[in-house]
């Protein structure tokens, strides 16, 4: 499915009575079966805009369109996976994978239960409650939930970034190569430049407050990626000095205003 975002802004309400200005004028189209990493500094609107193409938050002024439609709220063919693993505690790994299929009335996926506990490493562990389970895999859990329904979107807030480096690196290359196979549209936000250039098919840099758009483009390397190819470290050396530059600018301004 492509995402078209047109001119969208987000002002927060404040409970002062003052609105917060979090994105200006985004602008930019997402093809389908793209990967696009969101990445930028803490605080330029990284989730806010990923919680508006979920359905979940509005936006101020401009649309976001998902194919011809207009995004009017959340829907099943948009999964979204958090920081923190969210699942139900009163639910076993199998009921958890499980229950979006069942309150979608899905047999036809519903079957596909014991392929997905299997390929996400999860067999044995099928009986065991959320408060029994690593990080790692009540991560896991979530991603089967969110894979077993086949969704055409899959959006991601950060959902490597609380586990440990094996955990990350390995859930990292088993996202890509579901990614390649199930060629769903992905959107992932990350503040990690590493993981931006390892997983992405595109990158998309916020920065600023309000956050707007710094740059957008292609990662033209092969999965899976080398950490130390030339073009990586091209690119990780590109990024950073566009960050760089935007958070200098930022801190400039604070200061000119303030001084
Ligand atoms: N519900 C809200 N009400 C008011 N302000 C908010 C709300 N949600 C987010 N903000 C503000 O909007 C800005 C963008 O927040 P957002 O969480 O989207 O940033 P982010 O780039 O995802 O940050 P991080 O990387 O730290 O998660 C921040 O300044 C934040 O304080």
């Amino acid at each position: 499915m492509s995402i078209t975002i047109n001119n969208i802004c987000k002002n927060y309400n404040l409970p002062s009575g003052q609105r917060f200005p979090a994105l200006v004028n985004l602008t930019f189209d997402i093809s389908a079966g793209d990967f696009v990493v969101v990445l930028g500094e803490s605080g330029c609107g990284k989730s806010t805009l990923l919680n508006m193409i979920a359905g979940t938050e509005t936006v101020s002024s401009g649309e976001i369109r998902v194919g011809n439609k207009i995004i009017k709220g959340p829907d099943p063919s948009r999964s979204i996976l958090f920081q923190q693993p969210a699942l139900l505690p009163w639910l076993n790994v199998e009921e958890n994978i499980v229950f979006g299929c069942k309150l979608r009335g899905d047999k036809k996926n519903l079957k596909h239960v014991y392929e997905w506990i299997q390929t996400m490493g999860l067999s044995g562990f099928e009986k065991m409650y959320p408060a029994e389970l690593s990080l790692g895999m009540a991560q896991r859990v979530c991603l089967a939930r969110a894979m077993i329904g086949h969704p055409e979107i899959l959006l991601m807030d950060e959902p490597f970034s609380s586990l440990d480096t094996f955990t990350r690196t390995h859930l990292q290359k088993e996202l890509v190569d579901f990614w390649q196979v199930e060629n769903f549209t992905g959107i992932f936000v990350t503040h990690d430049i590493d993981e931006a250039i390892l997983m992405g098919s595109r990158i998309l840099l916020l920065g600023g407050r309000p956050g707007r758009i710094i740059d957008m483009f292609d990662i033209d390397l092969d999965h899976p990626r080398d950490i130390s190819h030339p073009l990586f470290i091209k690119l990780r050396t590109y990024i950073l000095k566009k960050l760089r530059k935007t958070l200098i600018g930022f801190r400039e301004k604070i200061n000119y205003a303030s001084g």
